[in-house]
């Protein structure tokens, strides 16, 4: 069933995008103070805001008996204090759950808060409820600059409903599958990068392999990522224009794909073929590709990063993998997809590589679209909800007591005839880690990431011997104290690489051109 067109909203422009306005009743009372203090006389807007601040602390006062336990807060700030000068603010949340159990209320200066810290939470509400909890919490500094048009932060509204329609009728399962030729070239050229590019630090080299599915991805994720510090900062002194700079970026890279395309498949010629994709207005359409891309740039950067750290000092993972890949590829050719369900040992790798660190630890937050009680806690309209995900990824009920440990043993079992190893039963169709989210918002490109981290793992594997530069081994518990994001920062670290046996260079060549 199609989507009728919607009517324009009053403060919408003719792309659909809202313009700026002043919504008194979302807004943080700061935010509303300064706003409506241009236009109105300083005394009233103070007497406002304090008849507001009343209203709220009465209110405050009157729920809290009936709000999920947390720690306390001080007046008016509530948690914001606790909270500010934290760096990895998952490691505080996994420390007050042992206190304050599955649910957890927090409060930001008047903007409820709850944490999920548990599945049996997390499924509950995030899936079953789905329904009223798919919404995104409202970003003043976004509306201004284009997150009404970023689908991971989009509200749920008809206008998700057309992007994610158009993003899975390109993304799921069977579509991923054409974009694996291009994730094998990406992956022989990372490997043949890591070998031989002795020019570019590591991290570059990562982040350059994180291009998942097509070669000019590349070009636009580089570019967003020069631009983007600048376009932030000056948000609203030039909102308009960074809203237009960012449109024209998207377009200029969508266009320029759909009309230069070598016949590679890629995700905007997928898009501009796709039927489902005519449901978008053209400016959806270019920003769709646009939040895609950059949305699979830091997850991916991330993810392998950690894979290599993995490798490098967990030896014996490596060796049992590499183990793995000579009984079933052997030496004379290079692994393929076809090859995917002989590897469980290297599918358990990337399992655990996800679980163990995973790239948004909080995941990307939802939003209640009413109030709602559960387990006898009221969660109120509006409320901002955090899935725990690096807590839910290391409960020592599901995964036993060496949880915080990379193991990636966990998911797999000796094989019948006790020779080999396979994914444990319970692991077959299910992820095993909770890191690509929940219900109606979880991860749509998934399936490009697992195939993406699959090949670039079986590919590193098989041709390169990974080592840690001496002295190079970091502490990953003082990075992330240098961590000031909700995202995982990428492990500070270095490797040796060397080829694995003599014939890799020639292999990796005739593949990366056979491909
Ligand atoms: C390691 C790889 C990745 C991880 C861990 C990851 C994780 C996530 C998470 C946690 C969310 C939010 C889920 C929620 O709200 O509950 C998300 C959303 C999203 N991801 Fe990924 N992601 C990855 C790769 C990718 C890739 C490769 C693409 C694109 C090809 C992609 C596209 C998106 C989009 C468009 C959304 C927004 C979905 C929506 O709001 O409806 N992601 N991802």
């Amino acid at each position: 069933m199609g989507f009728r067109p919607q009517r324009r909203m009053p403060d919408e422009d003719e792309s659909g995008v809202r313009l700026p306005s002043i919504g008194v009743e979302v807004l943080p009372l700061w935010v509303t103070c300064v706003d409506v203090g241009k236009f109105l006389p300083m005394k009233l807007v103070f007497i406002a805001a304090l008849i507001l601040l009343t209203f709220r602390l009465v209110l405050g006062f009157k729920n809290r008996g009936r709000l999920p336990p947390g720690p306390r807060g001080l007046p008016i700030l509530g948690n914001a204090l606790q909270l500010a000068s934290v760096s990895q603010i998952w490691l505080i949340f996994d420390k007050w759950k042992s206190q304050y159990g599955p649910i957890m209320y927090l409060n930001l200066a008047g903007q409820h808060i709850v944490v999920l810290n548990t599945k049996a939470a997390a499924i509950e509400l995030l899936e079953r409820r789905s329904a009223i909890y798919s919404d995104r919490p409202k970003s003043i500094v976004g509306e201004y600059v284009g997150t009404a048009l970023t689908m991971p932060f989009v509200r749920y509204d008809k206008r998700w409903q057309r992007m994610r329609r158009a993003a899975h009728a390109v993304l799921n399962v069977r579509a991923s599958a054409q974009y694996q030729p291009v994730q094998i070239e990406e992956a022989v050229i990372f490997a043949h990068k890591l070998l031989y590019d002795t020019s570019s630090p590591l991290s570059t080299k990562i982040a350059r392999s994180a291009s998942t599915m097509i070669s000019t991805h590349y070009r636009l994720l580089q570019t967003l990522c020069i631009h983007s510090p600048t376009l932030w900062l000056q948000w609203k002194r030039n909102a308009k224009r960074t809203f237009q700079q960012t449109t024209n970026l998207y377009e200029n890279y969508y266009n320029t794909t759909v009309n230069h395309n070598n016949q590679q498949p890629n995700l905007c010629v997928s898009l501009a073929e796709n039927e489902v994709a005519g449901e978008l207005t053209a400016v959806e359409k270019v920003w769709v590709t646009g939040a895609i891309s950059a949305a699979s740039l830091d997850t991916t950067t991330v993810t392998i990063s950690y894979f290599l750290y993995a490798m490098s000092i967990y030896p014996n993972v490596q060796a049992r993998a590499q183990r793995e890949l000579d009984e079933v590829v052997g030496r004379s050719r290079m692994p393929t997809f076809d090859d995917m369900t002989q590897l469980p040992y290297i599918k358990a790798i990337v399992k655990e590589v996800l679980r163990w660190q995973p790239v948004t630890p909080l995941a990307v937050p939802h939003a209640a679209m009413e109030d709602d009680w559960y387990e006898g806690y009221l969660i109120p309209k509006g409320t901002i909800i955090f899935p725990n995900v690096w807590s839910m990824n290391r409960d020592q009920e599901t995964y036993g007591p060496d949880a915080d440990q990379f193991s990636p043993e966990r998911f797999v079992q000796k094989s019948e005839t006790g020779d080999a190893f396979v994914l444990r039963p319970e692991f077959e169709n299910n992820d095993g880690h909770y890191t690509y989210g929940f219900g109606r918002r979880i991860c749509v490109g998934r399936y490009v990431a697992e195939n993406s981290l699959f090949i670039t793992a079986c590919t590193i594997l098989w041709a390169l011997h990974i080592e840690p530069k001496a002295n190079a081994t970091p502490n990953l518990e003082e990075k992330h104290r240098e961590a000031q994001d909700i995202l995982n920062s990428t492990p500070d670290f270095d490797c040796h690489f060397s080829p694995r046996f003599p014939e890799v260079e020639r292999i990796l060549q005739d593949t990366g051109l056979a491909a």
